[in-house]
Parts: structure tokens; sequence; C-alpha cells
């Protein structure tokens, strides 16, 4: 048995909650998926004909995981009661037929799949009459490499009619065969998938702090290794951002693991951690077994040493990885695997595992890595480690990808992922294999990497390749920021970033090099970066800091919309002291992560705009906000919609607005402040002296609240836009906002959208209109008017009921 095998623990003894988010066509959050069942249920449905269920997430974010799950929960009968069957397809085995292979759906499902124990005609009987009994997962869509063109899939395709393996998939997708079934497909984020087949779309986002903590328990069983490795984790932010992607969790704790049962030393980096280093870590665990236990128990051995002895085993495996990459193949059969060298002992140490998907075809053995990202690390060292690799080819990957972006730079390396824009491109290509292996190029050929690899290959041929991979670097680096799209954006030049940007900023961490950072944050030639739907996640702000933090002006950072969570916020820590907008909306953010961000900021006092839309605020956080309201007199916007703010949180922000001389902007929609928060907030109102939009929308304010709004605005010179939508104002408060009116000449924009306003409280607003002619538009629309009374409001154009 293999290591690989021995190490495979019980679903049901490592699985933990992975952070799932429901998003809408483009990709904006629609909250978050609590169960797995809820995969399944009516909400964030953003295509009614679509009947697939399609999740999407990094490398290593846990896609899998979350099937394999599933298929463990309806076995034991937790989950789907009504499912009767269920089929677990990887993507990757719709490549292994040839292009004009054709194959019914029984064939597909029993031959290809599994066997049923019955009658199978009668079970396929059984199938067709009720598809709704039936469940298929789709396990990695971007695996599929094909030059197949869905054009040639007949339109409409009988259960019976043979036709290639990947149609069959795409009818199944679409319903138009087994419409009804239930069924649910990964890959990897960026892969294009038809709108069409989609029903609900979930991103993964990894282990949240608390699901990492859930998972440390897990793995170690131990109270005293938990103790160690949380402290390890609390030291080391950058250890935690990785650990939140679980396959790289995975293997810093097996490291951890090992390196302490060898020589009761944990061995793990303590302070800036890249990827390149875990993957290092991992492959020392596994060349540590080729040497006799009691040797490596001993603990005498560096890793220069189990590099140096494992040479060889590196070479024949990183030759199989690299054959692979280059081909976009992932499994390999005994023939290719023997005839590259690979050994039978090899084989047991744990970087390859046996493929279980192929055995339904009748093949010996089939091997595969025992991840891609592996693969792309193997493939990388190879690159290094082999004499016969010219710098040409070390850097063809690099070239390999073409850009869809910037024209006008040509072939890009850091262009790969960006594959939606990029026209006549095969929907099932994937260059991710590629980006890794660049990434890792980066990360072995750079300087604190040389004296390991000085024992695997010879220091000039090292110098050599390390030569070529700085100059390609530095040159695209150049050539790819100067050509960014910029835009002047007031006192800011603006660049919109792309996923292929987040990519180039991975590459620079992994080389180390203080030089390159130096040269990207030169070549930066713009001071608002937005990087807005980029699919950054925490541990990609090691990175941002890394270059940014050799920015020599003050810096405009948009990250809306990422991955970031208070890891990111505590890896961003370096260069908050240039940072005078902070974009962190909709990026899991919670009162930890706040407070860093609070003891930061008012370290500088630069802040101008602060945006915590959408992250998993409350009353703790909102005080940490709320003192940088106090402390930072630049800060003019703050925005914290939609956090778990309530009254209390709600009365700290609006004792720091009330005491701010300079703030502008403050949008709290979404919170839960009630009554006294909104009191709170009026009495901030009155005679501030300069606060001009206000947002205390879907706050459940009701009359008590409103009244003492409206009050407080007859004391107030200031504000313009008043958004009160979606609370439960009536015509009690209706009044008072009248009675404001008639002295308040300041207001410009009053939004009473969705109250509890009728006819007789927009008559009063009605009349308070005529004494005031400042007001632009008061806004009524979703109250409790009927059509039918409109046109009594009908001469005062400034009220808007629909
Ligand atoms: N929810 C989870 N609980 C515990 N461990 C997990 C979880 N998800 C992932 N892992 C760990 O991470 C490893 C990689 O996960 P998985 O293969 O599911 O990733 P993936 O998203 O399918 O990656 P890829 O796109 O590269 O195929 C697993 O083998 C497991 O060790």
């Amino acid at each position: 048995m293999s290591y690989a095998q021995k190490e495979e623990m019980l679903l049901k003894d490592t699985y933990t909650n992975n952070l799932m988010e429901l998003v809408n066509e483009a990709g904006e959050s629609l909250g978050t998926v609590n169960s797995l069942t809820a995969l399944f249920d009516e909400s964030g449905v953003v295509n009614d004909d679509g009947e697939t269920v399609f999740v999407c997430g990094d490398a290593g974010v846990g896609k899998s995981m979350l099937i394999q799950k599933m298929q463990n929960l309806w076995a034991t009968e937790e989950f789907f009661e009504d499912v009767k069957f269920l089929f677990r397809f990887r993507c990757r085995t719709f490549c292994c037929f040839k292009k004009h292979e054709s194959i019914c759906l029984k064939d597909l499902l029993f031959i290809f799949n599994c066997y049923p124990d019955q009658d199978p005609e009668e079970v396929f009987r059984f199938i067709l009459q009720f598809p709704h009994t039936v469940f298929f997962t789709f396990d990695g869509f971007d695996e599929i490499q094909s030059d197949f063109d869905q054009n040639s899939i007949p339109e409409v395709s009988s259960p019976f009619c043979f036709t290639h393996p990947l149609g069959l998939l795409m009818h199944l997708l679409s319903g138009k065969l087994l419409q009804g079934s239930k069924k649910i497909l990964t890959a990897r984020t960026g892969t294009e998938v038809s709108r069409k087949v989609i029903r609900k779309k979930i991103q993964l986002k990894g282990f949240s702090p608390e699901n990492l903590q859930k998972y440390t328990r897990l793995f170690f069983k131990d109270q005293m290794f938990q103790k160690l490795v949380f402290n390890h984790l609390e030291a080391n932010p950058s250890l935690c951002s990785l650990c939140s992607i679980p396959l790289f969790c995975w293997i810093i704790f097996k490291s951890f693991e090992h390196f302490h049962f060898i020589n009761d030393s944990e061995q793990l980096p303590d302070c800036s951690v890249t990827l390149t280093d875990i993957f290092l870590l991992i492959t020392e665990v596994f060349l540590d077994r080729s040497v006799k236990t009691n040797l490596v128990r001993k603990g005498t051995r560096s890793q220069t040493e189990t590099f140096k002895s494992g040479k060889e085993i590196l070479l024949s495996l990183g030759r199989v990885a690299h054959h692979g990459i280059e081909k976009s193949l992932y499994i390999f059969e005994q023939d290719e695997i023997n005839s590259l060298g690979v050994s039978k002992k090899d084989l047991q140490l744990g970087f390859l595992r046996t493929s279980q998907e192929y055995r339904t075809r009748a093949l010996d053995s089939t091997y595969e890595f025992f991840h891609v990202t592996l693969q792309s690390f193997l493939a990388a060292l190879f690159l290094i480690i082999s004499d016969h690799i010219s710098t040409k080819e070390l850097l063809k990957f690099f070239s390999l990808c073409t850009d869809g972006e910037i024209s006008h730079v040509g072939i890009f390396p850091f262009s790969c992922l960006r594959q939606n824009q990029v026209r006549d491109r095969s929907p099932f290509q994937n260059n991710e294999h590629l980006q890794f292996t660049n990434l890792f190029l980066c990360g072995l050929l750079s300087k604190t990497k040389q004296r390991l690899l000085q024992y695997l290959v010879l220091p000039l041929v090292i110098k050599k390749k390390r030569r070529a991979l700085r100059e390609y670097l530095t040159n695209t680096v150049k050539s790819y920021l100067r050509n960014l799209p910029h835009a002047k954006f007031g006192l800011y030049k603006w660049v919109q970033a792309k996923p292929q940007f987040v990519w180039m900023l991975r590459c620079i961490y992994e080389t180390q090099s203080e030089k390159v950072g130096r040269l990207a944050a030169k070549n930066l030639c713009a001071n608002y970066i937005k990087l807005t739907f980029c699919n950054a996640c925490s541990a990609d702000c090691s990175a941002m800091s890394f270059v940014m933090y050799h920015f020599q002006k003050q810096l405009a950072l948009d990250l809306d919309n990422n991955n970031i969570n208070d890891y990111g916020v505590k890896e961003l820590v370096p260069c908050f002291s240039k940072l005078v907008v902070v974009r962190l909306s909709v990026n899991q953010v919670t009162d930890n992560g706040v407070k860093v961000l609070s003891e930061e900021l008012k370290k500088y006092k630069i802040i101008t705009f602060l945006g915590l839309y959408k992250n998993q605020i409350t009353d703790i956080g909102a005080k940490y906000v709320a003192s940088v309201i106090e402390e930072c007199s630049s800060l003019t916007c703050v925005k914290i919609g939609c956090n778990r703010i309530t009254m209390e949180g709600g009365k700290s922000l609006a004792h720091a607005v009330q005491k701010s001389r300079t703030i502008l902007d403050v949008g709290m929609w979404g919170n839960k402040i009630g009554d006294e928060g909104a009191k709170a907030f009026a009495d901030a109102l009155k005679n501030h002296p300069s606060l001009t939009n206000l947002s205390l929308a879907c706050n459940s304010i009701s009359t008590d609240g409103g009244r003492s709004i409206a009050e407080a605005l007859q004391q107030n010179t200031s504000v313009r836009i008043f958004w009160l939508t979606e609370n439960e104002l009536n015509d009690e408060a209706a009044e008072s906002f009248a009675e404001m009116l008639k002295v308040n000449s300041t207001l410009r924009h009053l939004w009473l959208i969705q109250n509890k306003i009728t006819i007789k409280g927009a008559m009063c607003l009605r009349e308070a209109l005529k004494e005031n002619t400042q007001i632009s538009e008061i806004c009524l629309n979703g109250n409790l008017l009927e059509e039918a009374q409109f046109s009594l409001l009908e001469d005062e154009a400034r009220i808007i009921c629909f």
C-alpha cells in the first residue's frame, strides 16, 4: 500500500465546512450558503431554465471534497432521500475518449461509472422514467482538455443515441437528457460554462478563521499539538493566509506533523511563507520516506541532504510531471511511468497515487499526482534541475499563454487565467497548471533556494537559468504594468487590474526579490489600484504588500468583492502607511480584521475612504470603525452597510460621526440599528458641520426613530441626500418629515421608498413642499399608496410614487 493511500483519512474525521457564497451572473455575492441541501433550494437561482448547480473555486479549495461529502451524506441517507442513483464523474474521464468515439447514455452510466446490481435494462428504464431520482456530480470541468467542437453536438438527443461522451455530458448538464435530474458541476474559478445550463452559481472560498480552528482540532487529535499549531498560526499571519486554502493547509499540517515526529521540532518557516516553501516542505516529507525510518527519526538529516539523496527520484517524477504539464495530461499509465524512469519504490512515496477513474476502463494501473499543483511544482523543479533544459525551454510555459487583455503587449506570461475574454478559445481550455508551473519556477529560482538547489544541479546552470528568468520577468513586468489601461479619476490615476495582475504579483512574491518588488512598484504608473472581482485570496495580500510596500506615494487600494478575510487584512499591514483609500467590501472581514485595520489606520491617519460593506462586522467591530472616524480627521467616507451592526454599534458610530468635523458620507444600509440607533444618528445630525450623505436604509427604524431624525434635520444644514428606504416609517413619521421640510433648505433627496406611509402621510409631504423650493425629490415608491391615489399627488412632480 502506498503512503498516499495509508494516509487517506476518513472523510468524517477530516471534513470541515467550507465557505460557500452564492453569486449572481456578474459574480456579485448574494449571501452565504449555510448547508449542503441549500445548494439545491430556490434561493439565488440565476436562470429558471438552467438545471445545473455550478460550484467554482481555486485550486485546492475543496471542490472535490465537497462532492465527496455529498456522496457520503447521500450514502448514509442524511441527504437527498428522494435520490436513488448517484453517478459521480470526474470530468477528466471525458478526455480519455478518442475524437470519433461515440457511446450511448446507458454505457456512460453503467460501463464508465457504476454497473448496477440488478438488471441493467430495468434500471435504465427506471432512470429514464424517473430522472428526478438521479443525482449527477461532475467534478473538474476545467480539466477537460479537448478540441471537441461543441457545435457538432446534435440539437436533440435521445437517450438511446450514440454520440461523443462530451456531447452526452453537455446534454446532461443542459437537461436535454434526463431532464429534472439533479446535477452539480465543479470547476476552477474563471472556467467558462454556458450560462444556459447554470441554475445557481456558488463560489467556494476555503476555510474561514473559524473553519481553520475546527480543521486544526480535527487534524491534530492531541491537545498539545493543537496548542502548538495554534501558536504557530497566531504568530504567523502568512501561514494562516495559506491555510485558508484547504489543500495548502493539509500540506502545512502534514509537514508540521512529520517534522515534529522526526525531531521534535516543527521546522515551519516562521516569517513570510511562499507556496514554493510549502511545496518544498511536503517534497521533503515524501522524500524522507525513501530513507529508513530510524535514520530519519534521528533527525540528523538536513533539507539539503534529503534533496541531494533524492535527486534521482525528483528527476524521474519531475520528468513525468513535466511531460504531463506539456500535454495537459494528469493521468499516467503504468507503461508511461516506467518508460520515464519512475521505479516501483518511488511510486509508493506519496507523490503519486493510483487513479480510480480509469479502473472502469479496465486499464492496468493508472496514476496521478496527489494534486495537480504538485505536478506543476515537480515540473518546475525538473525544468531547473534537468541538465537538458535550455533557457528557452525553461521559459516556454510563460510564453505559451497568450494574452487576451492587452493586445499590444503581445505574449505575456501572466495572462492565462483570463479566459473569458479570449476570443475563439475552446471552452475546455485551461492553463492554470502552466500558471502554477511558472509561479514555482519563480520560487525555486529565488535567491533563498540557491543553497538547496546547488545539491541538485551545477551552480553554473542555476545561475544561467536564474539570469534568464530574471531578465524575462523584469522585461515583462515593466511592459505589462506600463501598458495597463489607465484612466484619470479626480485626483487619482486609476487602473482596473485583472486576475492576471494577481498572478503577476504572486510570481513576484515567489521570487522574494526586493529588487523585483521595487521594479514593479516603480512601473505601476497609477495611484488607484482597483482589484475588484479578481478572486484574490488572503494569501495574495502578502504578494500585494510585497510590491506596494515599495510604492513611494500614497495609494488607493480597492479590493472589493474578493476573498480577503481577516488574515488578508493582517497581510496588508506593511502597506497601510501608504493607503488613503481602503476598500474591502464583500470580503468576509470580521471584528478581528477590523481591529487590525483600525489600529493601523489610526497610526498614520491618512485614510480618506473606508469601504467595509457586506462583511461580518458586529457591534464590536463598529466600535473600532467609530474610533477611526473619531481619530482620523482625513476620513470623509465610511461604507459599513450590510454588516451585523445593531443598536449598540449604531450608537458608537453615530457618536463618532457627531464628533467628526470632516466626515461627508456614511453608508449604513442593511444593518439593524433600530430606533435607538436612529436617535443617536439624529443627535449627530444636529448642527453637523460636514455630513452630506447618510444612508440609514433597511435598519428597522420605525416611528420614533423617524420622528427624531426628522426633528434633528430641522437643525441641520449639511445633509443633501438621505436614504431611509426599507424601514418601517409610517404617516406619523411622514408628518414630522413634512414639518422638517418647511424649515430645512439643504436637503435635496429624501428616499422613503418601501416604508409604511399611506396617502395621508404623502399628502402632508406634498403640502410641505409648497414651502420648500430646494428639495429635488422625495421618493415614496413601494409605500402603502394605491395606484388610484397617485393622481392626488400628480401636481407635485418632486414626489415620486412609482
Ligand atoms: N472541506 C474540507 N475539509 C477538510 N479538508 C479539505 C476540505 N476541502 C479540501 N480539503 C483538503 O484539500 C485537499 C484538496 O481538496 P480538493 O481536491 O477537494 O480541491 P479542489 O478544489 O477539487 O482542487 P482542484 O481544483 O485543484 O481539483 C483535499 O485532499 C483535502 O486534504
